[in-house]
């Protein structure tokens, strides 16, 4: 199968580096909320208006996507997904404001699955013009200008359980992805 791979929320843990870099800058005037009870996709709409700019200095921050923690099991899942003989890819959007969090991401992905792995990113603000069997993505409903060649597999977080459909995390990912069906209707 040709798997796309979201990065942040999938691989890069988006979520816990916002958590303490947030607790960090403005723990003492408002605590981070805690992942639990995380409810909207965009982190922003979870906390108060009065701090939107506080949120966005957060991620627009340099360093922030850089430095991001890897989602525990991803890597070694990624390995063992290249040794059943699946194309993988990442597939991910950058912020509009892309100064720092382009590059970063590309520097993500060299330092935490190495060099020849730059070679798989994808880079989008249009998910669904990419061709793909699935694509495990952590936003609740992906869309785009075109009917999506993929199936969105939910990457299971606190925010997205509202959302419908076969949902994945690096343990279960064996069993769910195998459940996908190829262009082909091979699995
Ligand atoms: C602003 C914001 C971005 N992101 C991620 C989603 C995108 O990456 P990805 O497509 O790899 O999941 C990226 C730019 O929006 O940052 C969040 O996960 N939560 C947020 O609140
Ligand atoms: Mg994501």
């Amino acid at each position: 199968m040709l798997i796309l791979l979201d990065q942040d929320g999938v691989l890069a843990d988006f979520e816990r580096g916002f958590h303490e870099a947030w607790d960090t800058r403005m723990g003492n005037l408002h605590p981070a909320l805690p992942l639990e009870q995380r409810r909207a996709f965009y982190v922003r709409d979870d906390y108060p208006d009065t701090y939107r700019n506080e949120v966005e200095a957060v991620y627009h921050a340099q360093g922030f996507y850089r430095d991001l923690p890897v989602i525990s099991g991803a890597i070694e899942a990624i390995q063992a997904l290249l040794e059943f003989g699946h194309d993988v890819r990442i597939c991910t959007s950058p912020l509009n404001q892309y100064r720092f969090c382009l590059p970063e991401k590309y520097e993500w992905v060299e330092r935490n699955l190495g060099p020849d792995f730059v070679h798989r990113m994808i880079v989008t603000k249009d998910k669904t013009v990419i061709l793909g069997d699935v694509l495990v993505d952590d936003k609740p409903s992906v869309t785009g200008t075109r009917t999506p060649a993929w199936q969105h597999v939910i990457f299971d977080q606190p925010y997205n359980r509202q959302a419908d459909g076969p949902r994945m995390t690096w343990e279960n990912w064996n069993a769910v992805l195998g459940t996908v069906r190829t262009f082909d209707g091979k699995h």
